[in-house]
């Protein structure tokens, strides 16, 4: 099957001499949900508006369902839809209009089931009559993700969805993004959030100052690299680790205060209860114990740690 989107040496200098993508390869295939992970400024937002034909590209080449982006600029558009980060929407315009208008700029004709189940889908349908300035924030970041599917595109960007999203839109839009990859659509988001990607995504890209340092199946990148990491706040600062845990991999952080221990998530034995025996034998009191998932960060060290 020959990939939906199809990126080969895409490179970005932008006029203040910036690079800020360096020779990007990369293959996405239909239905696929592929997360863009990557620290702030790292290009993700560059891809994403060059793909779209809001930023030209400075080499390479990039097709869309064979369509080159710069040649073939109109069918590469018309099949794509984009959700950006900032909310762009002509306020004084009903949610219905806004929505059929941007059907409309893409060439096709109405399609009034099809909108109102988008509407109904994104729990826009009772407010289909209220002007965008009515809305709140959310309810404006649901317009935009209607107003990108208006058109029914076969691949949907989805510029850092959930930054600042309450719970139900996010899980709304899940659900959406999971019904459309039903129906063959592909989605392509950005995101800081590694959970994010965990849950959603089939395949994620890792991008690192403009470099695509890691592409790689979801499932397979959690093993290798998911870690979770247990902080154990104690009752007295302790000024090093005592020599009886020497043998454990232990950190001290925030002055002192806590001990944290990063194991293998996927590890049948977590070592957690032995530590905490042993912390008790060598005499040390705690207060608080969390579990949670080492962060991005610390995966992005572990790439370059193992010289990605
Ligand atoms: N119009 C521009 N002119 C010059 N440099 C730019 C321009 N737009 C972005 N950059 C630079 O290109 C780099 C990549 O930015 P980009 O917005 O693509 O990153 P990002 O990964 O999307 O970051 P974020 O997560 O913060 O959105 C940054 O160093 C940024 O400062």
């Amino acid at each position: 099957m020959s990939p939906v989107l199809s990126i080969s040496a895409a490179t970005k200098t932008y006029k203040t001499g910036h690079t800020a993508l360096h020779a990007i390869d990369l293959a996405v295939e239909k239905g696929e949900i592929f997360a863009l992970l990557g620290p702030n400024g790292a290009g993700k937002t560059t891809l994403i508006s060059i793909i779209c034909g809001l930023v030209s590209l400075t080499s390479g080449r990039i097709t869309v369902a064979g369509h080159d982006i710069v040649t073939g600029y109109r069918a590469a558009r018309g099949m794509i839809g984009l959700v950006p980060q900032e909310i762009s929407l002509d306020i004084f315009a009903t949610v219905e209009n806004t929505v059929q208008f941007s059907r409309g700029l893409f060439g096709k004709t109405p399609a009034p089931a099809y909108i109102e189940q988008l509407l109904r889908d994104l729990s826009l349908w009772e407010k289909r009559g209220a002007r965008v300035n009515e809305l709140s924030g959310g309810m404006k970041r649901r317009v935009m993700i209607a107003k990108a599917l208006s058109h029914e595109p076969d691949i949907l960007f989805l510029d850092e969805p959930t930054a600042g999203v309450d719970v139900n839109l996010r899980r709304d839009m899940w659900d959406l993004v999971r019904r459309l990859r039903q129906k063959g659509v592909t989605v392509i988001l950005t995101t800081h959030y590694l959970e994010e990607a965990e849950e959603m995504a089939d395949r994620v890209g890792v991008i690192d100052r403009g470099r695509l340092v890691l592409v790689e199946e979801t499932a397979a990148l959690m093993r290798k690299m998911g870690k979770r990491r247990l902080s154990i706040t104690m009752q007295q600062k302790l000024t090093e680790i005592p020599p009886a845990l020497a043998a454990w991999p232990l950190r001290l952080e925030a002055d002192g205060e806590r001990l944290v221990y990063e194991f293998d998530a996927n590890a049948p034995e977590t070592g957690m209860p032995h530590l905490l025996r042993e912390l008790a034998a060598a005499g040390i009191d705690y207060r608080d114990l969390e579990t949670g998932r080492s962060s991005l960060e610390d995966i992005f060290v572990g790439l370059v740690e193992n010289g990605v």
